[in-house]
This record gives C-alpha cells, structure tokens and sequence, in this order.
C-alpha cells in the first residue's frame, strides 16, 4: 500500500494579498509502505510546509493528499502518524513517562495500557531507566529519544520528522540515526524526514527528494542503495557516490546554479 500520496498539491499562503507567497507548486509524491524517505533542499523550498500538510496542519490549496488511502484531515484524526520536530517540545512538568502516554491519553487509553505501551516504547529508544525524570534533566539527544518514543507510542504506520536531530552534535546525531533505522525496521514505520544534510539523508533514506525554492517544487528524486546501514556503510563507494548525486542534484536546483 502507498504510506502517503500527493498529487498536483500546492501550497498558497496569504492567497490574493500583497504578501502571497506560493510555497509549494505541482508536488506529486509517492511513499510506499516501510518507505524512509527524505526532503531536502535550500532554506525556504518548502519542505516544512509539505510536512504540515501530510500531517494536516494546514490545508493544501489544491491537489490531493492521502495517507494510508485516507484523506489528511481522516488520517489525522485516526492518528494514523506521529510526528517529531528538531525542538523535542516536552511538556517540562510531566515525566517522561507521562510525556510519552501523552498521545494515549488523547486516545483515552487505560491508565494499565498507557503504562504498558510507555514503557515498551521508553525501553526501544534506550530509556527505560530515565522514566521517572523531567525533561530538563536528560541530554538533548535523550529528550529527542522521548521524542521519538512519544511519536511512536501509538504505533503509528507513519512518522513525521522535521530535522529533529538538527540541534545535536555530530556523534549523537549519527548515534541518533542509526538507532531511529533500527526503531523503523522493527516497527515497520514509514517516515518522512526534513534534513539539510546530505550525509544524513543519504544514510537513512531509501529515497532522497530535492526540492527547489520558489515556488517549492521536486527537482529529483534519487533512490538511495546502500550495501548495509551500519557504520560501515558510511564508509562505503556506494555512499559516497549517492553523496554526491543528491549534491549534484541540489547544485542543479539552487539559484546560483542558475546564474551564468
Ligand atoms: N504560515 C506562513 N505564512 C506565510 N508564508 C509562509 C508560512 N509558512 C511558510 N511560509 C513561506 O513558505 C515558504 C516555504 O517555507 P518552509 O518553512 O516550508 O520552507 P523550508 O524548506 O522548510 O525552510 P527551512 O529549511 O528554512 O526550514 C517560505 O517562503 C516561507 O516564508
């Protein structure tokens, strides 16, 4: 089954006003089930605006957007997604515990169902022991994980990412990423993931989407093979020649490329 599926989508801010801005024109995309796939493009092409309206957020101006065969707004309200931004954007006053139940909650969940799934879902993401403490006393990359779980805790088929691991430094993020691959494969989740990094694009992607700004349009779609995702593949000829394709890619969609 297709996990999400845009059609000749496009996104209009402000319509009609002096400050119109068209974010997004002519977006068709496909994103089968299991898929991990990743937006990237220069600041402004729309990627955050093509997140929002997978998820509903904001409405599309036109063309249909569908996940798991429903429309947006029937898909969000069956929480058919979860969803991580770069700020992990804990409630400071719940544990993490209670952080994650957060959704199950909304879902009226049993108070014995709530606990049960957390804890599943803290022991995935490696903190377990850390369920009883706030948020102001874990690491950025663990809160990220709490994150993570948070939006896993319904065991949605689809998972929303923009740039979460944007603010880490470079060992946790690619500690991050690794472990997020392991949680995919596990749970079978479909994600789609806002990056400005190619490297982690290319690491964690099956499938990499550019997008150009202006209005925010696909450029390329480059299908990402990788031997293995481990460390090793980092290393890898494989790697490196995706790099530098989605580099490629990006050069032959940015404005200076543009100008002779
Ligand atoms: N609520 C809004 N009202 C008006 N314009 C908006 C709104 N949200 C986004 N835009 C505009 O739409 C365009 C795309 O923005 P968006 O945030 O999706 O880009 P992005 O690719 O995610 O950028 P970045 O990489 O900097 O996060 C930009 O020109 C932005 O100014």
């Amino acid at each position: 089954m297709t996990a999400v599926s845009l059609r000749d989508v496009s996104k209009v801010f402000n319509q009609g006003r002096p400050d119109e801005v068209t974010a997004l024109s002519d977006i068709d995309l496909n994103i089968g089930d299991g898929q991990f796939v990743s937006l990237i493009g220069p600041s402004g092409c729309g990627k955050s605006t093509l997140l929002r309206l997978i998820a509903d957020l904001i409405p599309a101006t036109a063309g249909v957007v569908e996940v798991a065969g429903k429309s947006a707004t029937q898909a969000r309200l069956d929480q058919e997604y979860g969803i991580a931004f770069q700020q992990a954007g804990l409630f400071e006053w719940r544990t993490v515990q209670r952080n994650v139940e957060l959704p199950l909650e909304l879902r009226g969940a049993s108070r014995a169902e709530r606990k049960a799934r957390a804890t599943e879902m803290l022991a995935l993401v490696g903190l377990a022991d850390f369920a009883g403490h706030y948020p102001a006393q874990l690491s950025g990359g663990m809160q990220q994980r709490v994150a993570i779980a948070r939006a896993l805790a319904v065991h949605p088929p689809l998972l929303l990412m923009d740039e979460p691991f944007g603010a880490l430094d470079e060992m946790t993020r690619e500690r991050l990423q690794s472990e997020l691959l392991a949680i995919c494969a596990k749970t079978g989740t479909s994600t789609v993931f806002v990056t400005h990094s190619i490297s982690e694009a290319v690491f964690l992607s099956d499938k990499v989407v550019v997008m150009t700004p202006r209005p925010g349009r696909i450029t390329a779609t480059i299908d990402i093979d990788l031997p293995s995702r481990d460390d090793a593949a980092r290393q890898s000829p494989a790697y490196f020649e995706a790099i530098t394709s989605v580099r490629q890619a990006l050069r032959g969609s940015s404005p200076a490329a543009a100008t002779p």
